[in-house]
């Protein structure tokens, strides 16, 4: 009902100057004190506002006491281990909990790999690791939870894939257990090398395994003139053994091998065979490759994956040319002077062992022999009677009456035959060394297609 003078009945009343003053036995502090009240009290928006406020007030003040007190007990009782994707145990963490028994994921990533068997076949193996997103596992009664996050705007400049992070979070009290299930994932990689050679070669700045770890070459496998294998064998296993001896002496723990000698003659092999007696990885680089610089070769010679063997192949191309025309973008190359420098200056604290093959020894420079540089040298030529006589049997066991006559033809024949000839003489007759016998005149031509 309107009111008949007018007025609001809701208005706050006037200010009562008179009242005021007597109230406030005359002073200003009073006065203002009074006033004060008259004003908050008396108004009933003021005081509802103000309800409001307070109301408010409250609410921000339970809310953070809620966010510090959740934050506190997040961090007493749950702990977190982040896994970042430049991390070695990145992989082996994926690959663990694609076969991890006890796990609910509902995101998967498809990893597909090809798997070379011990008789030479491949197949292809899919895998299905967890994806981005949340994922809850039983690792040893703990639950853990596993979050893997792919940052949006961040890439590895160095092969373009996004960065990605995965979070484990448990309880607290079960935290020694993060430790427990990296080296169970390490163990598990680990043994899905066992007896197998991974090879390596250089992408980008960055050494990255070739397709899966291959089935060892045996050393028997390779045939050698006499003495080769057994002397270099027992050069790199007396370097192994005196890691001590270099570091007291301040002597950088490194050797270099220089294996020369024509085309098809068993030198990659050997590297090959030794790495795989020795149980090292190989780390591949072949130093004719147009893209590779002397900044790159650097990098890479002195981020070698552990337990690797550094192998340089062709290196006579370093000497073709002594500039280097990286200016354009393209056209580069690794100088003489590139290798050099990062040959002198690989510096590990693990041992290194270089080897490098050519084909060409004639044009490399003196340079190159300063020990440190190339501390052992061996010349691997084409077959010798004794290497033809061991390539028939190796292919042809038991028939040692065929072996005789054919290296007696094969040597009568006059002209340099390679072991990789003989090799394609002997597959193209498989079982049949009386046919590898009546062929061997094919040898003449090294480039006899069969
Ligand atoms: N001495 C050998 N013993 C066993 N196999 C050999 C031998 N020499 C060559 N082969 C075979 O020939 C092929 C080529 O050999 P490999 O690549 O090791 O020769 P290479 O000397 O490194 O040649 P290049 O100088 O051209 O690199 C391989 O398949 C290898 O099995």
């Amino acid at each position: 009902m309107d009111n008949p003078n007018g007025a609001n009945p809701n208005a706050p009343p006037p200010f009562d100057l008179e009242k005021l003053r007597k109230e406030s036995d005359g002073s200003m502090s009073g006065m203002a004190t009074n006033l004060f009240h008259q004003v908050v009290q008396g108004n009933p928006y003021f005081a509802a506002g103000g309800g409001l406020m307070v109301l408010g007030s409250c609410l921000a003040l339970t809310r953070s006491a809620v966010i510090r007190v959740s934050g506190l007990l997040y961090r007493q009782l749950l702990v977190d281990m982040e896994i970042p994707s430049k991390d070695k145990s990145y992989l082996w963490f994926l690959e663990w909990m694609a076969k991890h028994p006890h796990r609910s994921s509902r995101h998967l990533s498809v990893e597909t790999n090809f798997i070379q068997h011990d008789n030479g076949a491949v197949s292809t193996k899919f895998s299905l690791v967890p994806g981005p997103g949340n994922h809850l596992i039983r690792y040893k009664g703990a639950f853990m939870l596993i979050k893997r996050e792919r940052s949006g705007k961040m890439i590895d400049m160095t092969n373009g894939a996004p960065f990605e992070t995965v979070t484990l979070t448990t309880l607290y009290r079960d935290r020694l257990l993060f430790r427990d299930l990296l080296s169970d994932a390490k163990n598990l990689a680990v043994k899905a090398k066992d007896g197998k050679t991974v090879i390596f070669t250089s992408w980008g700045p960055e050494w990255r395994p070739f397709g899966q770890p291959k089935a060892k070459r045996l050393l028997p496998s390779v045939i050698l003139d006499k003495g080769i294998k057994q002397n270099i064998l027992k050069d790199v296993k007396e370097f192994l053994q005196n890691g001590k001896w270099y570091f007291e002496r301040g002597i950088p723990y490194r050797r270099g091998y220089l294996l020369y000698g024509p085309p098809g003659s068993g030198k990659t092999s050997f590297i090959q065979a030794l790495a795989g007696e020795l149980d090292y990885n190989i780390c591949i680089m072949n130093l004719s490759e147009a893209n590779l610089t002397d900044d790159r070769l650097n990098h890479l010679m002195n981020n070698i994956p552990e337990r690797s063997i550094l192998l340089l192949e062709d290196i006579d191309a370093a000497f073709n040319k002594r500039s280097q025309s990286s200016e354009a973008g393209f056209q580069s190359g690794v100088t003489f002077s590139g290798l050099l420098n990062a040959l002198d200056g690989v510096a590990s604290s693990e041992e290194t062992i270089t080897f490098m093959t050519t084909n060409h020894p004639e044009v490399l420079d003196p340079a190159i022999m300063r020990p440190g540089r190339i501390d052992y040298k061996v010349f691997v030529g084409n077959a010798t009677p004794y290497q033809i006589g061991e390539m028939f049997m190796k292919f042809y066991p038991g028939e040692e009456k065929f072996c005789q006559s054919f290296v007696e033809k094969a040597t009568s024949l006059d002209v340099s035959i390679s072991t990789a000839q003989l090799q394609g003489l002997f597959v193209f007759n498989k079982d049949a060394p009386e046919s590898a016998l009546k062929m061997v005149e094919t040898l003449k031509f090294p480039n006899h297609v069969f």
